[in-house]
C-alpha cells in the first residue's frame, strides 16, 4: 500500500486537519453561541411580545420583548464578526500547507504552467473550505438555538417542525455522495473538454493544412457531449436537493399552519404558533438553504479540487491524440483502404455535379493516378476523399472507415499542391502527423527515401530551424511529402503535390510512397509518367471516365490516348526529363513526350460509363 493510500482519502485527511486545530473549533463555537443565542431570541421575543405583551394589553411589555430580541441581533452580528476570524484561523493554515505542496510539485516537474494552475485550485479549495465551515456551523447553531426555542415556547410544537426537518436533512445527507460524484465527474468532462479546446484552438491553421478538420471536430465533439451527458446527470441528482429543501425548509411551516388548530386546542398560544413560524421562515429555512447549496455544490467541488491538490505527480505524458496505425486484421480479408461508392458531387444545392455517380475500389497497396483536363473534378475527388467535402449521394470508405469521421481521417494523409510548412525545426516540421516524436533514424531513413536527404544536410539537420519564405516551392513539397510519408496513414492522396518537383524526384517521391508497407497512393498526376508508373488510371472526363491500367486506357479509350499523344500503349508516351514540363495550357493531343495529363476542357460531370468498368473493382453507374 502506497503512502497516499496509507494518508487516505480528502474527506479523511480534512477531518484530521481540523482534529489538530481543535482550540480554534473550539474558540468557533464559543463565539457561534451568540448566533444560537440570537436565533432562540427569533422566535421566543416575537412569541413573549404577543402572548405577554401585547395580546395582554401590555403594550410596553411588548415593545420590551422586542427590543430584546433587536439587542439579540446585534449581539449576534458581533459574535459573527469574532467568527469570521475564528474561520480565517483555520482556513489560512489549510491554504499554506496545499500551497507548500502545490510550489514542491511544480519545481519538481518545472512545469510552469501546472504549477499557475494548482495555485489558482488552492485559492478555490481555500474559498470554499471558508464557505463550507461557515455554512455548516451556522446551519448546527441556527437549528439548535430555534429547536431549544420551539421546546420553550410549547414542547407540542417540536414534532411539528423537527420530524419534517429530520426528513429533509437525510434526504440531503443521502444524496451528498451521489451528488458529489456526479458533480466530480461533470467537472472532470468540463476541464477534459477546456483542456482539449487549449490544445486545439492555438493549432487551428495546423489542423486545417494538415486536413484534419473532421477528425478535431469529432474529437471536440465526443468531449462535448460526455459533458452533456455528465451535466445531465447532475441537474438530475440535484432535483433531490429541491426535494429536500422543500421537506425540510418549506413543509414545516405548511404544518404548523395546517395544525394550527389542534395545536391552539391543545394550549399553544397565539405567540407561540407566531414565534414557531418566525423559527422556519427566519432561521432554519434559510439555513439548510445555505447548507444545501453549500454543501451540495462547494462541498463536492472540494473533495475534487483536494483530491487533485492532494495527489501524487502524474508521470508526464504526450499530450497528442495517438493516431491510430493503419488497420490489420489477422486472419480477416482486409478491408480495401479506399470504397467509393455512387459519389456524386457539386458545389452548391443547384451547381451541376462535378462528380456523378463514381464506383472507385482500391485494394491496399495498390497505386492509382488520377488524370483528366482541368477543372474536371480532380481536387474534388481527392477532397472528398479526404472529408473535406461532403457528398449529396454516395458513400466513400477508407480501410472500411466511413467518411467523414475521424477513424478514416487518421488512415488518410492529403498533400496539397502548395505545401504547408511551419516555422520550427525541421524534425517538428517532419514529425507533425506523428503523436509521438520521430525517431531520427527513422526521420533519416524517411528524408532519404523521399528524397528529402540532400535539403536536410544543406539545412543543417533535423534540428535545424526552417524559415519556410526561404525555401523554394519544390523544398516545401519535399518536407510536406516527407511529413506525410512519416504519418501513419496508409492511404496518401497526393493532389498534385509533386507539381514542383523536377521528374527524378517526383519518381522517386511517389515510388518511395508506393513501397511504403501496405501504403495504398492516390496521385492526382502533374505529367503522365506518375499515370504509366500506377497500377490503375482513373481518367476523369465527364461521361469518357475510364478506369484501367495505362496500356488498357491506351488501347480502349480514345479520350486517354488523346491524353497521351495517340501512342499505342508499346510506345511510351513519356520521356524522363525536363521535357517532361509543357505547357498546361496546352490541349488534348497536342504535345509530345513529356506530355502534361492536364489538359483543358471546359467544365463537365465526371461519370463513370458502364463499359469502363475494370474487373469489377471500378465502374461507373452513369
Ligand atoms: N470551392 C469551389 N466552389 C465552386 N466551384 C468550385 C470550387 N472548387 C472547385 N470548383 C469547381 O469545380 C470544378 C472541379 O474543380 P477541381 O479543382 O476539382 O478540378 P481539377 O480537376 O482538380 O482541376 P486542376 O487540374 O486545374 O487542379 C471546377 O469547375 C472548379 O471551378
Amino acid at each position: 500500500m502506497s503512502g497516499h493510500e496509507r494518508s487516505g482519502g480528502p474527506v479523511r485527511r480534512g477531518l484530521r486537519f481540523l482534529a489538530a486545530r481543535w482550540r480554534v473549533l473550539v474558540r468557533l463555537g464559543a463565539w457561534s453561541v451568540l448566533e444560537t443565542a440570537q436565533t432562540f431570541l427569533v422566535g421566543y421575543a416575537p412569541a413573549r411580545a404577543l402572548d405577554a405583551g401585547f395580546l395582554a394589553g401590555r403594550t410596553g411589555t411588548g415593545l420590551a420583548w422586542l427590543a430584546v430580541a433587536a439587542v439579540g441581533v446585534v449581539a449576534g452580528a458581533y459574535g459573527t464578526g469574532r467568527v469570521y476570524r475564528a474561520v480565517a484561523d483555520l482556513v489560512e493554515p489549510l491554504r499554506d500547507r496545499l500551497v507548500e505542496r502545490v510550489v514542491a510539485r511544480g519545481v519538481r516537474e518545472a512545469d510552469g504552467g501546472a504549477l499557475s494552475r494548482l495555485t489558482q485550485q488552492v485559492e478555490i479549495a481555500r474559498d470554499t473550505f471558508a464557505g463550507l465551515v461557515m455554512v455548516s456551523r451556522s446551519f448546527v447553531f441556527t437549528t439548535v438555538g430555534a429547536l431549544i426555542g420551539l421546546f420553550s415556547l410549547a414542547p407540542a410544537l417540536l414534532p411539528v417542525v423537527a420530524v419534517p426537518l429530520a426528513a429533509g436533512l437525510g434526504l440531503f445527507l443521502a444524496s451528498l455522495r451521489p451528488l458529489a460524484r456526479r458533480q466530480e465527474a461533470f467537472l472532470t468532462a468540463d476541464e477534459a473538454l477546456a483542456g482539449h479546446l487549449g490544445a486545439v484552438c492555438p493549432g487551428l491553421r495546423d489542423v486545417t493544412a494538415a486536413g484534419a478538420e473532421a477528425r478535431i471536430a469529432a474529437d471536440v465533439g465526443e468531449r462535448v457531449d460526455a459533458e452533456l451527458r455528465a451535466a445531465r446527470s447532475l441537474a438530475r441528482w440535484s432535483v433531490l436537493r429541491v426535494a429536500a429543501l422543500a421537506v425540510g425548509g418549506q413543509l414545516p411551516a405548511v404544518l404548523l399552519l395546517a395544525a394550527a388548530p389542534l395545536l391552539l386546542d391543545r394550549g399553544v398560544t397565539a405567540g407561540a404558533l407566531v414565534g414557531a413560524l418566525a423559527y422556519v421562515t427566519q432561521s432554519l429555512l434559510p439555513a439548510l438553504r445555505d447548507l444545501v447549496h453549500g454543501l451540495g455544490t462547494s462541498g463536492s467541488r472540494l473533495v475534487v479540487v483536494l483530491r487533485r491538490l492532494t495527489a501524487p505527480a502524474r508521470p508526464a505524458s504526450g499530450t497528442g491524440t495517438p493516431v491510430p496505425p493503419p488497420a490489420r486484421r489477422g486472419g480477416t480479408r482486409p478491408s480495401p483502404a479506399l470504397a467509393v461508392s455512387s459519389l456524386t458531387f457539386a458545389y452548391g444545392p443547384a451547381g451541376t455535379p462535378v462528380i456523378d455517380g463514381l464506383d472507385l475500389t482500391l485494394p491496399a497497396g495498390s497505386r492509382l493516378a488520377v488524370v483528366g483536363p482541368s477543372g474536371i473534378g480532380k481536387s474534388t475527388l481527392t477532397a472528398l476523399v479526404a472529408g473535406l467535402l461532403t457528398p449529396r449521394h454516395g458513400s466513400i470508405h477508407v480501410c472500411g472507415h466511413p467518411v467523414p469521421g475521424p477513424a478514416a481521417a487518421a488512415r488518410r494523409v492529403l498533400i496539397p499542391q502548395e505545401a504547408y510548412v511551419h516555422g520550427g525545426t525541421l524534425a517538428e516540421n517532419l514529425g507533425h502527423l506523428r503523436p509521438e516524436p520521430v525517431p531520427e533514424e527513422e526521420l533519416l531513413a524517411a528524408a532519404e527515401a523521399v528524397g528529402l536527404a540532400p535539403l536536410l544536410d544543406a539545412l543543417g539537420g533535423p534540428d535545424a530551424v526552417v524559415d519556410p519564405a526561404a525555401l523554394s516551392a519544390g523544398e516545401r513539397q519535399l518536407i510536406a511529402l516527407t511529413r506525410a510519408y512519416l504519418s501513419y496513414a496508409p492511404l496518401a492522396l497526393l493532389d498534385e503535390a509533386t507539381c514542383h518537383l523536377d521528374p527524378e524526384a517526383e519518381e522517386r517521391a511517389e515510388r518511395a510512397f508506393a513501397a511504403r508497407p501496405g501504403g495504398t497512393l492516390v496521385v492526382v498526376a502533374h505529367r503522365l509518367g506518375s499515370a504509366r508508373r500506377a497500377d490503375r488510371v482513373l481518367l476523369m472526363d465527364g461521361p469518357r471516365t475510364a478506369c484501367g491500367s495505362h496500356d488498357e486506357l491506351v488501347r480502349r479509350s480514345p479520350a486517354y490516348r488523346a491524353l497521351a499523344g495517340g501512342r499505342p500503349p508499346s510506345q511510351p508516351a513519356l520521356a524522363a526529363g525536363d521535357a517532361d514540363r509543357v505547357d498546361p495550357v496546352a490541349g488534348p493531343g497536342l504535345a509530345g513526350d513529356g506530355r502534361h495529363v492536364v489538359a483543358h476542357r471546359p467544365v463537365g460531370q465526371v461519370q463513370a460509363p458502364r463499359d469502363l468498368r475494370d474487373g469489377g473493382a471500378l465502374g461507373g453507374q452513369g
